[in-house]
């Protein structure tokens, strides 16, 4: 009788498998101690701390600063995700119509772009301009979203993505100015697309997805589609530019508790 053999797991799959987790346990504990270290930061430019300014400047400068995030970024945005949000959204504006009959592009802004051709599949009907406040290459522009100039640039963008943009953004105040600013450079009915790791709303003190789509309707956004998964890592949102709305935005100034317990995140937006 033949001896039986025990079954083994290929050793190639299995390497492959482990090294390409731990790559992104590795590259995704980066980019959590560099979100911490950008929070403490504006904490202390709000205090005017100087020498405790010049010790986070030095931890981030350590770290290998904006460069190694992204880098680390860009590894996050293939491995965990599948791909980039890009698929997503090119996936909605196609539902939407938006690539046929096209005698002009659709212009779009994509804010925090770490490759200067994620919608370059999709150049016959976008044009589209990168953005970063790192470019890693000539034909992203580099520039701070939150400084461009409201008037210049109102009504500019028939699309604007803002993908794992918000949530490096350390302060609630200047997210809620993020959002509005992309309110403002939307051509009217224009889009929004807006991701963001699931715990944000899911596990949030001071944000569920309740009171997010009650901020967004008050900036004047009208939710179209949402995209996410129990136990996944990202949530994704189209929006459409309204007219603005007669809401008051008194309900958005403070941080309002939402959901108890001890193991929630602080992340906010703030109006
Ligand atoms: C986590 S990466 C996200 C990259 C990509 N959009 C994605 O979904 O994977 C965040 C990027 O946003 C950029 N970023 C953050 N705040 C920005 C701002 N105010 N203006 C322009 N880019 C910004 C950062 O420099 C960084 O490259």
């Amino acid at each position: 009788m033949p001896k039986s053999r025990k079954k083994r797991t290929p050793i190639t799959h299995s390497t492959k498998s482990r090294a390409s987790s731990s790559r992104s346990h590795s590259s995704r504990s980066v980019i959590r101690r560099f979100h911490v270290l950008l929070k403490r930061r504006a904490q202390f430019q709000a205090t005017r701390s100087s020498k405790e300014l010049v010790d986070i400047e030095n931890q981030i400068e350590e770290m290998g600063g904006l460069e190694r995030y992204q880098q680390m970024s860009s590894i996050g945005q293939g491995s965990d995700r599948g791909g980039g949000s890009e698929k997503v959204l090119i996936k909605w504006l196609k539902d939407h119509n938006l690539n046929v009959n096209r005698h002009i592009k659709i212009k779009l802004l994509e804010v925090g772009a770490l490759k200067p051709d994620n919608y370059g599949s999709c150049s016959s009907w976008i044009d589209c301009t990168p953005m970063d406040l790192r470019s890693r290459h000539p034909s992203i522009l580099e520039q701070d979203f939150l400084l461009l100039n409201e008037n210049e640039h109102f009504t500019s963008w028939d699309v604007i993505s803002l993908s794992l943009v918000l949530n490096f953004v350390p302060e609630p105040k200047d997210r809620g100015h993020m959002l509005r600013l992309a309110h403002s450079l939307l051509v009217p009915d224009g889009y929004l697309f807006l991701a963001l790791p699931l715990p944000c709303v899911s596990n949030s003190r001071y944000l569920n997805f309740q009171h997010l789509k009650a901020l967004m309707t008050a900036i004047g956004f009208l939710e179209l589609r949402d995209k996410w998964k129990e136990g996944g890592k990202m949530v994704y949102w189209l929006y459409q530019k309204r007219t603005a709305t007669h809401i008051s935005l008194d309900n958005f100034h403070k941080k309002v508790s939402l959901r108890n317990g001890n193991r929630r995140n602080n992340f906010c937006i703030l109006l």
